[in-house]
């Protein structure tokens, strides 16, 4: 049985809808691409830079983040790194991605806005032509620099509107509230931009009202701390607003001390519309099927779970009519097939 539920979590087509690029930049390519760009790190190998991933919190994890994406530098950099993102989703059945990136860490430290979503870009395309397998990015803005800066990006990023279909917003959640950066989000949402926000990861339930409230977002990223407040439990469940919850980041980063602690079960008990991702899979320990083998071990969820989970996947992906039904039939062709050729 636990065999069973293994290969259907590993099998079944999904979405990944939380995931930032720079997150997936494995220790072995932050060295490859450290010497090809010559860039000096402060660590002397990949076992030294693997050990440096104990975090504590939130913070202590995104000082060595940003530490990583400093060897990026060419457009093929930002190409290699998407393309293995891709190869490593389409073995795990991803069928489409929705991928962050974060282009203040890269303009700060003189590389191109083109640079940066030309190459990640590519990479799309090419998933896109090998493998039928669908992408789209959402730049993010960093909360902990001001909201002129994150002007500043939008100004940058207009000319590549195309290449981009929303906005969202992360980095140190604690002390830099939604409401921060209400008017460039209010203007993201005048030009077309689909939005979302990270909120209620480490920070309080009040910032999950001012992401939808005041910035008006479509999902919620993390969103876990809303079982903090009952009421907005209730109305997450009510109005179908999906979290894009990932489990393994939040044992790393210590939001829960454990799996068996985290709250996923009393969320979906509670009816919130819930999705399964991997955050950034090179510094918490796994890409979304470990999230979901991890999850379904801990918590004893079922088979009748990762349907709804693959469902929700795609009903909560910002693609058109047509997609999400044909994404939708390949989950219920999978779920109804035959269960003996797995
Ligand atoms: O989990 C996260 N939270 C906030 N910012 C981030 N940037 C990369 N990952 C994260
Ligand atoms: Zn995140």
């Amino acid at each position: 049985m636990t065999d069973n539920i293994h290969t259907i979590l590993r099998q079944m087509p999904k979405a990944e809808l939380h995931i930032h690029i720079e997150g997936s930049l494995e220790p072995e390519l932050i060295f490859a691409l450290a010497e090809r760009n010559r860039v000096e790190l402060k660590y002397a190998s990949v076992e030294e830079l693997r050990r440096a991933y104990a975090f504590t919190d939130l913070q202590s994890f995104l000082d060595i983040y940003y530490a990583g994406a400093s060897v990026l530098l060419t457009e093929q950099d930002f190409y290699d790194m998407t393309r293995a993102y891709l190869q490593r989703a389409h073995a795990d059945k991803v069928r489409h991605a929705e991928i962050f990136f974060d282009p203040q860490t890269h303009t700060e430290r003189g590389v191109e806005f083109a640079t940066c979503i030309n190459g990640i870009h590519r990479a799309l395309e090419d998933a896109k032509a090998q493998w039928d397998m669908s992408g789209a990015l959402i730049m993010c803005f960093l909360r902990h620099l001001s909201e002129e800066e994150a002007f500043a990006t939008l100004e940058l990023a207009l000319p590549y509107r195309d290449k981009f279909i929303g906005i969202g917003l992360d980095s140190s959640e604690r002390g830099h509230p939604p409401e921060k950066f209400a008017r460039v989000f209010a203007q993201c949402r005048e030009l077309g931009f689909h939005l979302v926000a990270h909120a209620g990861e480490e920070g309080p339930p009040a910032y999950i009202s001012t992401a939808l409230d005041v910035l008006h977002v479509e999902r919620i990223d993390h969103g876990v701390r809303c079982l903090d407040d009952a009421a907005l439990t209730q109305r997450l469940a009510r109005e179908k607003i999906a979290l894009t919850v990932c489990p393994l980041s939040n044992i790393k980063l210590r939001v829960f001390d454990c799996m068996p602690e985290h709250n996923f079960a009393k969320l979906l008990d509670a009816g919130v519309t819930l999705t399964v991702n991997s955050d950034d899979p090179a510094y918490f320990g796994g890409y979304i099927n470990d999230n979901f083998l991890a999850l379904f071990d801990a918590l004893s969820l079922t088979q009748e779970h990762a349907r709804q989970l693959a469902r929700n996947s795609f009903a909560a992906a910002f693609i058109d009519t047509a997609a999400k039904q044909k994404y939708l039939d390949e989950v219920d062709a999978f779920f109804d097939g035959d269960q003996a050729g797995r």
